[in-house]
């Protein structure tokens, strides 16, 4: 069953804070928004949302993004745009705090929704990717390391 939070729940979950900041109950559907900050090598396995366009916005600290294979920092003040269905995954770099954005909305309560369940990464992976399916997000492969490609 499919959990829909409510603007200002807060989360923490595999290393990550998690704020939702705008649901789909306030957009009609069309946006979804959450906060989050974590430290350096957290960052989400690789991953598409078939259906979403995503904009990251970093508020503090230094992200290292891959998408469609190319890799590239982004820090304070910076904006960073993925496509609906092209793969991506990031890293923190340094101490960071960013807004992602999502049209259609609804992934931010996907954390909610695993972290309630006790789910952890590596251990229950199936799972975790099984209730990411129904959320907009394939998770296609590993996470990123700091360095590297
Ligand atoms: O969904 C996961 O991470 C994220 C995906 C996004 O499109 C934007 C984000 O800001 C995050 C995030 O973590 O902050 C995700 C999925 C599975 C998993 O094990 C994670 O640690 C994160």
């Amino acid at each position: 069953m499919q959990t829909r939070v409510a603007a200002g729940t807060q989360t923490d979950w595999n290393g990550t804070h998690y704020e939702a900041l705008l649901t789909p109950r306030e957009t009609g559907g069309k946006f979804g928004a959450f906060a989050s900050h974590a430290g350096p090598g957290d960052g989400p396995p690789r991953h598409r949302h078939p259906k979403s366009d995503e904009v990251f916005v970093i508020l503090q600290g230094r992200l290292r993004f891959w998408r469609a294979g190319e890799a590239s920092e982004r820090t304070a003040g910076d904006i960073f745009y993925i496509p609906a269905g092209v793969e991506h995954a990031f890293v923190v770099v340094e101490r960071a705090r960013w807004i992602a954005i999502l049209s259609p909305g609804g992934l931010e309560s996907f954390f909610p929704t695993v972290a309630a369940q006790g789910l952890e990464i590596p251990r229950d992976l199936a799972e975790i990717k099984a209730i990411a399916a129904q959320f907009d997000m394939e998770i296609t492969g590993p996470p990123l390391a700091v360095a590297g490609p």
